[in-house]
């Protein structure tokens, strides 16, 4: 449960005093998350999320993730959508904290995923690329290889204790990224944590995408990478090609990918493993005594690295000679 900083009534009922939304009737910490803390809100006027930004969340940021939920929501995204208070200013301060009340989006995040969970995301995630195209702020992907190297740093020395050779594992494939690492894909803002946790579904409906706050500014590709890991490997360890050809199709449909941005894929995949095995390495490390949150398994991102270094080629677990015909030869 991610509940870092506690809301006292008192708190809560000033707080909410500066919004048109009735009484409170209820708060209650949500059991999800690891980055903020999220409560559910119920007032008068229907269920809201209260969301205290922490640690990773900073603060000069938060214009940008507000402005771009608002934008997705106005290009027709079901995503959560800012709440202003009574003088119109969304972004306020909460115990210190910089605090926002959104929307409530309906719907659950699939706990098994099924082969039909991933062609849904793979269009929904090709309308966010699409839908960005006008969104006129940036923001630099705080995370990609510079930062990777900073986290690194932070948990070289005792990256061991959590699985022996972990620090020579990391320090070689870092610089093997770097050295592969692609260069002049399309590019725009990217989700960059679309993970299933994410993304919300009301039966066989993809219902809407939650959580914007890693996204910035990046390839399009890569957000493909990182939902290929975070929803195409099975609980055992085994990645499972059905669900990201449907993945890959799906978003192709959509929005066509170059033969250039599919022949980056493996190294992005890598990119990918090696910056959520990082963050979850040093919150594994670090996690503050006390606070209600289970940090997330590293490991299993280090099994899924392992998966793409083994690979020899594209055609060797994504596509076949078919798919990647549709794309030509062309550049990027
Ligand atoms: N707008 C929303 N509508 C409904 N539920 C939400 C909404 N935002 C967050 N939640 C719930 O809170 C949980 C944690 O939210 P999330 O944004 O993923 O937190 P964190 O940024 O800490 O990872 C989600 O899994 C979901 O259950
Ligand atoms: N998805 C990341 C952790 C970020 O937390 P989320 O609750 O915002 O998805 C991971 O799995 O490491």
């Amino acid at each position: 449960m991610a509940v870092y900083t506690e809301v006292t009534d008192e708190d809560l009922s000033t707080f909410a005093a500066q919004y048109d939304l009735g009484a409170v009737l209820s708060c209650k910490g949500i059991a999800e998350g690891v980055e903020n803390s999220n409560f559910l809100l119920v007032t008068e006027r229907g269920p809201y999320i209260l969301t205290l930004y922490e640690k990773r969340t900073r603060k000069e940021d938060l214009p940008f993730f507000l402005g771009l939920m608002e934008h997705l929501a106005d290009k027709g995204i079901a995503c959560p959508l800012p709440v202003p208070g009574r003088d119109g200013v969304a972004l306020r301060e909460l115990c210190g904290r910089p605090a926002v009340i959104v929307t409530f989006l309906a719907g659950m995040w699939p706990r098994r995923i099924m082969p039909q969970h991933c062609a849904r995301l793979g269009e929904a995630l090709a309308r966010l690329h699409l839908a960005v195209g006008d969104f006129r702020m940036e923001r630099p992907n705080a995370l990609a290889l510079p930062g990777w190297k900073e986290l690194f740093a932070k948990s070289a020395d005792r990256a061991d204790e959590v699985a022996p050779g972990l620090r020579a594992t990391l320090e070689a494939e870092l610089t093997a990224l770097e050295a592969n690492w692609p260069v002049g894909l399309p590019a725009g803002v990217i989700h960059a944590d679309l993970f299933p946790d994410n993304v919300f579904f009301r039966g066989d409906s993809l219902s809407g995408l939650i959580d914007f706050y890693f996204a910035c500014n990046d390839f399009f590709v890569y957000d493909v990478a990182i939902c290929i890991n975070a929803w195409c490997f099975e609980i055992d360890g085994s990645f499972n090609a059905t669900k990201a050809r449907l993945l890959l199709s799906n978003y192709r449909k959509v929005r066509p990918l170059s033969r250039g941005e599919l022949d980056s894929l493996p190294w992005l995949c890598r990119g990918s493993a090696v910056r959520f095995l990082l963050t979850r390495l040093y919150d594994w490390l670090n996690h503050p005594p006390g606070a209600f949150v289970r940090p997330k398994d590293p490991l299993e991102y280090l099994r899924k690295l392992r998966f793409h270094q083994s690979v020899r080629g594209l055609g060797d677990y994504f596509l076949d000679d078919s798919d990647l015909a549709e794309s030509g030869t062309g550049g990027q």
